[in-house]
């Protein structure tokens, strides 16, 4: 495996996305990747627009440049940060598509739809995120006209 950099990676779930979060907490923890929870910390059921504003500001204003983000399907926490100007957060449920989205989008959220993958298939995705580079180019372009003016 590609040796991940030493960037602190934000994270954050509602209840339904605690337990993957877990899972993704420790396999950082076993690989000396630096994080940041921005919850919940429970997964007593809550609201996921709390925890994907508060990662979504936090990215928007530059703190941290790459954010993983847990819900259920991945889509409730995934369409709030996405109201956020420079977040592109991207539903990823497979290894390829996490690839793409930071290849092609340049996601800067990773969200992991919780209750359709394993432990194991969620930390294959996030690997293959975190190891993909943006491809710059015509991507570079597409990109750049997402912002509303
Ligand atoms: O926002 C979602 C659906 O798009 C998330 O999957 C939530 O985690 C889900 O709605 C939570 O559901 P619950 O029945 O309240 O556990």
């Amino acid at each position: 495996m590609k040796k991940l950099d030493d960037k602190t990676i934000a994270l954050a779930s509602d209840h339904a996305g605690f337990d993957k979060k877990q899972a993704i907490i420790r396999f950082f923890e076993e690989n000396g990747i630096l994080y940041k929870d921005f919850g919940c910390y429970t997964n007593e059921s809550c609201d996921y627009p709390d925890f994907a504003h508060a990662i979504a500001d936090a990215i928007d204003k530059g703190e941290f440049e790459i954010g993983i983000t847990f819900c259920g399907s991945g889509q409730g926490i995934s369409i709030t940060a996405n109201k956020h100007q420079n977040v592109r957060s991207a539903l990823c449920w497979n290894p390829e598509i996490g690839v793409l989205a930071k290849q092609h989008n340049n996601a800067n959220i990773c969200a992991i739809p919780s209750r359709f993958v394993t432990d194991e298939e969620a930390i294959s995705i996030v690997r293959a995120y975190l190891n993909a580079e943006f491809e710059g180019g015509r991507h570079e372009r597409r990109v750049a006209k997402i912002p509303l003016k």
